[in-house]
């Protein structure tokens, strides 16, 4: 079976855009896993599947998947490159709901929706503080997908973030964020993902870090993220939306077996 692919990034975290809107290819968990594979395959940190949307309101569908074959709610940073490979502003279906898009020149800035501060809904595997989890003092939160925030030295991030990914307090794992302040409008900070370890940046992670920040009281809801690979702007809206704003890139064109 050949497939046709884009190689696109969003701040070095990189995917592999699969357009099945008119085409839906057969891709089982092992394909997926060998495609994001470095050597084996193409290699990604993410795989991004466009499909026809089936919702009023959205222009196409979008679900993305790990390199550990596993499904993701929400990725903010292949959300831009999705709406800038489409093109005209696109409202995308996700599994976490419709996204609405705006394009700005190169800047693309997606709407991710309303964070969730329940235990239930991040999930936890009981009922806790959100704001102070009993590990490692993390904020928690889901933006569509689980995320917990540590805030002060972001080079634990090797260390901690392995274990603190499967610690049996978040059923479904957990995205997890090292965060140092800068100041109130920006922070530093690394992410260790479910299902694909140290990215260059993390668009859902640095919008739950600045909904974390601000719960804290730590910064403004408008705050620069800066993560290995550049910088992001996330504003977390009074109507409790938060806005991710950043690049998009198209690296190259493929076909692969
Ligand atoms: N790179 C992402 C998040 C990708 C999904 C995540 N690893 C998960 O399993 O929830 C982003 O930019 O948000």
């Amino acid at each position: 079976m050949m497939i046709a692919f884009t190689k696109m990034h969003g701040l070095g975290n990189d995917f592999i855009v699969i357009d099945g809107r008119e085409n839906m290819p057969a891709l089982d968990e092992a394909t997926i896993r060998r495609l994001c594979n470095r050597r084996f395959g193409i290699g990604c940190d993410q795989l991004v599947l466009l499909s026809a949307p089936t919702l009023a309101g959205a222009d196409v569908g979008v679900r993305f998947f790990n390199p550990d074959g596993s499904e993701a709610g929400a990725c903010g940073n292949a959300s831009r490159c999705v709406a800038w490979l489409v093109g005209n502003a696109p409202t995308l279906q996700t599994p976490a709901g419709l996204l609405p898009t705006q394009q700005n020149g190169s800047l693309i800035t997606v709407n991710m929706g309303k964070p969730r501060f329940e235990s239930g809904d991040i999930p936890l595997s009981h009922a806790c503080d959100t704001l102070h989890l009993p590990l490692q003092d993390a904020a928690a939160c889901s933006m569509g997908n689980p995320h917990a925030t540590v805030f002060g030295d972001i080079t634990r991030a090797e260390t901690l973030g392995p274990a603190m990914e499967t610690d049996p307090l978040f059923p479904e794992r957990a995205n997890i964020g090292f965060a140092e302040i800068i100041s109130r409008s920006h922070m530093r900070l690394r992410v260790w993902e479910r299902g694909a370890g140290l990215t260059l940046a993390c668009g859902s992670g640095a919008c739950a870090a600045v909904v974390n920040a601000v719960r804290r009281g730590l910064t403004e809801r408008s705050c620069t993220v800066t993560m290995d690979g550049g910088d992001l702007h996330i504003t977390w809206l009074e109507n409790r939306d938060v806005l991710m704003a950043g690049p998009a890139m198209t690296v190259f064109y493929g076909t692969t077996v």
